[in-house]
């Protein structure tokens, strides 16, 4: 079992740590370090003050400067890196983090960041690479300094995803935009060089207007109009992400952040999928379409957008010039459908039916119910939350063309899906039906 344990450093770094190392526990501080920890790998579990932080890691990796030598990435002599993945125990987060322990052979240390620690964390422990679980929260400075000293990559996608209107509008954007910029930040005091962020097609559109984006690019024009306070965040973000690229972090070196805008993700672990199949299941194996089968909504599965986050920071590194403040849209080989359409892909293997070739209720209805929802939900708010899958906002997403045709990623870091859309979408369906069956 793992110790929790509250660590601090000159009175100011706290965070919330749970040492994994590598099928055993780390208590700083007590001796138990995992077997040749006294290089200093993987020193968060116990973190010293910043500056002394950075003395142990660096004795084991050498200088900032050192590892970065050209070429040196490709000699068998390469330094095994700290990866930290904020964010890890969520949905892409958790895709993430195995992918990287599966697919990223320069990783020596995995940390993973998240207000909450997910318990799969501890199967991880019996593998070859150390990682450590660290409780914490992306809005408290602090928390994210500590993580993050002695990183040599950030994957940032720790984030409040929320369009249903559960969280404050304020909420959103502390985690989001605060929560990025203290990311930022961190990277900066602590020497950490590449930072990769999980922006979202939100902080293109669909805008307020309704305009369609259909099988755009990263160099589309496109006028991005945002209300709401989720896309606004997101954009805020990542435009603080994209503006930090190149500067100078501790010990003179630039810093190099991307951003990575993922379209609708889904795959094992996607709640709302989840959601619609209980519900279908609710209604005797019926779900009724809402959405005209004409409006394209781009959808991208989970493991292959937490391949393209593996790469992209694998990539950042030899090609810092080309991919230094860059957005890249998430894409694979799924199909352009509805988004009923395509969440049919895999709820019609599991038995249920989408009713109707067009929309049974008329739009103007629909706009009414989702205005009503929004009413409801601000009379309520005192007594209850009431956050239905339908509002004004998720509507206008749901009902207009949004999807991707770009291979900007591929051009840049040479990405290529890992996952065939026959392998997504059996992967998908086997966890919908998974899902559904537990929730019987
Ligand atoms: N789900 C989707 O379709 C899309 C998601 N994204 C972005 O991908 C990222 C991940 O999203 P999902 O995995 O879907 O969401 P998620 O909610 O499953 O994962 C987010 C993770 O961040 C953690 N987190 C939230 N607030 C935190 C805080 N204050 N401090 C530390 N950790 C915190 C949560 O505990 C959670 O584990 C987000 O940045 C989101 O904006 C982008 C495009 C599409
Ligand atoms: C919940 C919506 C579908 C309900 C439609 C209804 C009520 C008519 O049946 C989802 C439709 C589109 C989704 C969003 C989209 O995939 C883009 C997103 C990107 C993100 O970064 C976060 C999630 C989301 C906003 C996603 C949320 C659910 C939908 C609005």
């Amino acid at each position: 079992m793992p110790v929790e344990h509250r660590v601090a450093a000159r009175g100011r770094l706290r965070a919330r740590v749970v040492g994994v190392v590598a099928g055993r526990v780390s208590v700083p501080g007590m001796g138990q370090e995992g077997e040749g920890g006294a290089s200093g790998r993987g020193r968060c579990v116990g973190w010293p003050a910043l500056d002394e932080r950075r003395g142990p890691l660096q004795a084991s990796l050498g200088t900032l400067g050192q590892w970065l030598q050209p070429g040196m990435a490709d000699s068998a002599q390469a330094q095994k890196l700290v990866y930290l993945v904020t964010g890890g125990c969520g949905f892409l987060g958790e895709h993430v983090v195995r992918m990287l322990l599966q697919r990223e052979p320069r990783l020596g240390e995995l940390r993973v960041f998240d207000r909450h620690l997910g318990p799969w964390l501890e199967e991880l422990k019996t593998g070859p690479v150390r990682v450590t679980a660290i409780q914490g929260d992306v809005t408290e400075a602090h928390e994210v300094a500590a993580a993050v000293a002695g990183a040599h990559v950030v994957i940032h996608t720790a984030g409040l995803v929320d369009v249903f209107g559960r969280a404050s509008p304020e909420t959103i954007h502390e985690v989001n935009v605060q929560g990025t910029r203290n990311v930022i930040e961190a990277c900066v005091q602590t020497g950490t060089r590449f930072l990769v962020y999980t922006s979202s097609m939100e902080v293109v559109g669909p805008n307020t207007k309704g305009h369609p984006f259909y099988r755009g690019n990263e160099d589309t024009l496109y006028e991005a109009v945002h209300r709401h306070p989720y896309p606004c965040s997101k954009a805020l973000a990542e435009r603080l992400v994209l503006e930090a690229n190149g500067r100078e972090v501790h010990g003179g070196l630039p810093l190099v952040t991307c951003a990575l805008r993922p379209t609708g993700i889904y795959g094992e672990g996607h709640q709302i999928m989840r959601d619609f199949y209980r519900q279908g299941l609710r209604l005797g194996g019926w779900l009724f379409r809402a959405i005209p089968a004409s409006v394209e909504h781009g959808r991208v599965y989970v493991g292959n957008v937490a391949w393209m986050h593996v790469l992209a920071a694998r990539e950042l590194e030899r090609r810092a010039a080309l991919m230094g403040g860059q957005v890249y849209f998430c894409y694979d080989g799924s199909p352009y459908k509805s988004y009923e359409d395509f969440n049919m892909e895999f709820l019609g293997p599991c038995g249920l039916q989408l009713v109707g070739a067009r929309p049974l209720l008329p739009y103007w209805l629909l706009v009414f119910l989702a205005a009503l929802n929004a009413l409801l939900q601000w009379l309520l708010r005192p007594l209850v939350l009431y956050a239905p899958l339908l509002n004004p906002y998720t509507l206008a997403v749901a009902n207009t063309t949004f999807t991707v045709s770009t291979d900007k990623a591929q051009r840049h870091f040479g990405y290529e899906p890992l996952f065939s859309w026959e392998d997504s979408r059996t992967r998908t369906i086997l966890w919908v039906q998974a899902a559904g069956s537990s929730a019987q």
